[in-house]
Formats: structure tokens, sequence, C-alpha cells
């Protein structure tokens, strides 16, 4: 394994049109880090993690994806560094509306040409170790917020990501369930040598990373190694 970080934002700055949300913003994750991002609403921790995501594109400075510099890929290169290296979990699932939760779940292994029972049959593994009980038929619209983000937990983990991303991944589960998620978020990352960024206002999520870093309007507030 090289020492190579997995992520790297080098003086990042981002507007969403007029409203500055991000200036100046330095972090390197290395390979089996967990680093918590925290700080007030409004700070940029959802906009840090759409931009380390390759979603949004930073108007200053580079970010890094397993050494792969998003800024100077076009959208279709883009989006395949996102589906190989990338596992994104969001507050509230972010499904997609009109495919089951098992289609859902595979999306990220049928997209790279996984043959579709393979890739299913993987969806529903995935969907067991994050404790969701759900059958896969279900659709998106018929699941609670908790069970969309087990779902989309499963999703962000089937291709095996280098870099997990998850912007409060438990905000809508219960303290049992939340812990057990976040124990398989970031297991899972870990044993295939990647590195986790997770977005929480929970301390019990804060007090599982290696370091803290903490965003106040827009900056690095300050970085601190907790273990
Ligand atoms: N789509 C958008 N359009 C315009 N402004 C936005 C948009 N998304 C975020 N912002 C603004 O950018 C700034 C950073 O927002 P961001 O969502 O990254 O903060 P946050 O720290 O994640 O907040 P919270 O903890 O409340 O989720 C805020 O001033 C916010 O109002």
């Amino acid at each position: 394994m090289t020492d190579q970080p997995l992520l790297e934002l080098v003086d990042v700055g981002f507007s969403h049109e007029r409203t500055r949300a991000l200036g100046g913003v330095s972090l390197t994750v290395a390979p089996g880090e967990v680093v918590a991002v925290t700080g007030p609403s409004g700070c940029g921790k959802s906009t840090l993690v759409m931009l380390a995501a390759g979603v949004l594109r930073a108007d200053e400075g580079q970010v890094r994806i397993a050494g792969q510099d998003v800024g100077s890929l076009d959208d279709a290169a883009r989006a395949r560094l996102r589906r190989r290296r990338v596992g994104l979990v969001l507050q509230y699932g972010q499904l997609v509306p009109d495919l089951p939760v098992l289609d859902n779940v595979a999306l990220p292994l049928l997209l790279e040409g996984v043959r579709p029972a393979t890739a299913r049959a993987r969806a529903a593994e995935w969907l067991t170790r994050v404790g969701a009980d759900l059958t896969g038929e279900e659709w998106p619209g018929e699941l609670s917020g908790g069970q969309a983000q087990q779902a989309a937990a499963a999703r962000a983990l089937v291709a095996g990501p280098s870099v997990l991303l998850a912007d409060e991944p438990t905000a809508s589960l219960d303290a049992r369930a939340g812990s057990a998620l976040l124990d398989v978020l970031l297991s899972s990352t870990l044993e295939v040598g990647g590195a986790v960024v997770v977005v929480s206002h929970d301390n019990v999520v804060a007090a599982r990373a290696d370091r803290e870093v903490r965003l106040r309007g827009g900056r690095v507030a300050h970085s601190v190694q907790l273990s």
C-alpha cells in the first residue's frame, strides 16, 4: 500500500451563486483515517462533502480523489471516478425514486457493467450488513427516513469505495441503529484500505474519528488529532 492520500483539498474555495460557502480550505486524508467535520449550521460542511465527492467543482484550488485532480476531468470521467472511488451517504438517503430499493443499491455495480444477477445479489448482502429490514422490492417513497439512510449506506458501500463521505449519516436513525450503521460504514471502508470523512452534529459520531476538523464561516477553524 502506498502512502498517497486518498483525498486532498488544497486551498479550495466555492460559492453557491452569490453565497461564499468555503474559502481557503485544505484537508488531506490518508488511507485508514476517519475524519469528523464539525461546525455550526451554515459553516460549509455539506458543501465540503459535495466538493470532496466531485459532485461540485471547486471555484478555486484543487480537489484530488485518489491522486486524480477532479477539476481536470470532464463530466463523464468525473462520474466514473466517483462511481469507482467514492461512496456518498447523505442525510435523507437521496435514492432514485423510480427504482426499487435493490436496484438503487446495485446501481453503482450495474453502471460498471456487473451482471444484474450478481449486482443484485451483492446489493441484497449489503442491505443485510447495514441492518436494514428490507426485501429490496420496496420503492424509495415507501421507506422511513432511517430505512432510506440504511439503503443509501448499502449503495455507498456496495462497490468498496476508497473514500466514504457521509453527511449526517445516522441522523434519521435511533441511537442503536445509528451506532450499528456507523460501525458498518467505518469498518467496511477501512477493511478495504479506504478513508472516511463524516459530518455530524452528534458527539458520539465525532468521538469515533481519528481527527476532528472544525469549520467556521467556510474556513477551517481548527483541526485536532483525537487518536
Ligand atoms: N444550493 C445552495 N444555494 C445557495 N446557497 C447555498 C446552497 N447550499 C448551501 N448554501 C449556503 O452555503 C453556506 C454553506 O452551506 P452548507 O450547507 O455547506 O453548510 P452546513 O455547515 O452543511 O450547514 P448545516 O449544518 O445546516 O447542514 C450557507 O451559507 C448556505 O446558506
